[in-house]
């Protein structure tokens, strides 16, 4: 797509003259703000960059109002560009008389993603000689009557992330209905309980839409394998006196669950030191969820930079628990693991959010993650 905008200079210089900073710090990025102070703050460069702002929202074909004017940024080196989340743009800027013109050119057709540093080269393609039983597999202990949801968003999400086989431990007469909505889970009756499955599996994902009375959570949560807890199994933990050894594990609450886990209404900036000293103590990995998830061992961190408010939709950390969940076997650190997870999650997010908006779901989100892949392997 191609956007083009005019911009009078005269225009800009009045409405700088009268709100100063207020406006520049509106409009523009603090990298932008440098390049405009080196040009001694002359309106027809302001202008230049306004039109360039107006002309990729154009391109984008959402306008000024959906996307902020600061967030769609003009660098300099060589040629100007622009840059949007993940889009890049091609940018002519050109002045003539009182008039400043820019054209935009998307160079992609939608969001791209660069793996922070860190996570580069950890992902492997899998070998030619791969089986259903060397790729992941993992135990999911999720979802009951009322909350088969939970289960199938985890599950479909492992299975989309590459996990070879996944068992799903359900009461014998609810399995036709999970049966239906999760066909590719080799489901096994509850009674038989969670230990056998335990000793085939690399991992397990447990949480998603469990309830608190479930005899397997305890079982589930002190045995000593590589496993993601959410949902039921944080809440479970939270009415616990003494918590079971998590070593290994990655414990993954949004705001009002880590709350719980601290038996205080902290906020989001104390909340995450919290999570870092927790994590050290406990030699877990701690994901705390929201815009911006925040990941630590207690000795690393990382802030995600993928996502959308579109993503705040119910069922959307289950699919994270899944995806993690498949990571954990694919990759030898839960930190990378959870990184990984909490990335891709994101960035199918974006990708789910360019063709859904606000009417997002969370299967949008898994059936971008082969997307993500794509770019990332
Ligand atoms: N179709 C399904 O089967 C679904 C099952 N789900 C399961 O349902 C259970 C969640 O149940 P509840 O909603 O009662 O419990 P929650 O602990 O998720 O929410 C309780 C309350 O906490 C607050 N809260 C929720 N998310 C928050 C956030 N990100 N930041 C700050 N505050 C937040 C809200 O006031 C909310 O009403 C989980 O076990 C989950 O796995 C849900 O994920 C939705 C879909
Ligand atoms: N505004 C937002 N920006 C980025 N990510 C978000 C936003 N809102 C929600 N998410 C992501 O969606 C997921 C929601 O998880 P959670 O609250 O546990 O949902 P649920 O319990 O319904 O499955 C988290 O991974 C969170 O980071």
């Amino acid at each position: 797509m191609i956007g083009i905008d005019l911009c009078q200079i005269q225009r800009l210089e009045r409405i700088y003259k009268k709100h100063g900073d207020r406006f520049i710090n509106w409009v523009f990025s603090p990298r932008e703000q440098a390049y405009l102070r080196k040009r001694k703050m002359a309106p027809r460069t302001m202008a230049g960059l306004f039109a360039a702002k107006e002309a990729m929202a154009k391109a984008l074909g959402r306008g000024i109002g959906p996307v902020a004017l600061r967030d769609l940024e003009v660098g300099h080196g060589p040629g100007p560009w622009g840059a949007w989340k993940g889009y890049r743009f091609d940018l002519s800027i050109s002045h003539e008389g009182d008039y400043a013109l820019a054209v935009a050119r998307i160079q992609e057709s939608g969001p791209s993603f660069s793996l922070p540093e860190f996570l580069q080269g950890q992902l492997k393609k899998r070998e030619l000689n791969a089986h259903k039983g060397s790729v992941g597999k993992l135990a999911l202990l999720a979802g009951r009557r009322g909350m088969v949801g939970a289960f199938v968003y985890a599950a479909k999400a492992l299975y989309r992330s590459g996990a070879g086989m996944v068992f799903g431990l359900v009461d014998s007469e609810d399995q036709p209905v999970f049966t239906l909505a999760a066909p590719e889970v080799v489901l096994r009756d509850r009674k038989s309980g969670l230990a056998p499955l335990l000793d085939q599996v690399d991992a397990l994902v447990l949480g998603p839409g469990l309830g608190l009375e479930d005899p397997a959570l305890a079982e589930g949560l002190s045995a000593p394998i590589k496993k993601v807890v959410d949902a039921g199994g944080l809440t479970y933990l939270s009415g616990l006196d003494q918590l079971p050894d998590l070593r290994g594990a990655v414990l993954t609450p949004h705001e009002a669950e880590a709350q719980r886990l601290f038996h205080c209404q902290a906020p989001r900036q104390d909340l995450m030191t919290l999570a870092k000293d927790f994590a050290r103590d406990k030699n877990c990995v701690f994901v705390l969820k929201g815009p911006g998830t925040y990941v630590t061992d207690g000795h690393r961190d990382y802030v995600n930079s993928t996502g959308n408010p579109s993503m705040a939709v119910a069922g959307m950390g289950d699919c994270l628990s899944g995806i993690i969940g498949y990571y954990l076997t694919a990759l030898e650190d839960p930190f990378l693991a959870a990184s990984m997870g909490v990335f891709v999650h994101g960035a199918a997010g974006d990708l789910a959010n360019e063709k859904y908006g606000q009417s997002l779901m969370p299967l949008d989100v898994i059936e971008e993650i082969p997307q993500v892949l794509k770019k990332i392997l």
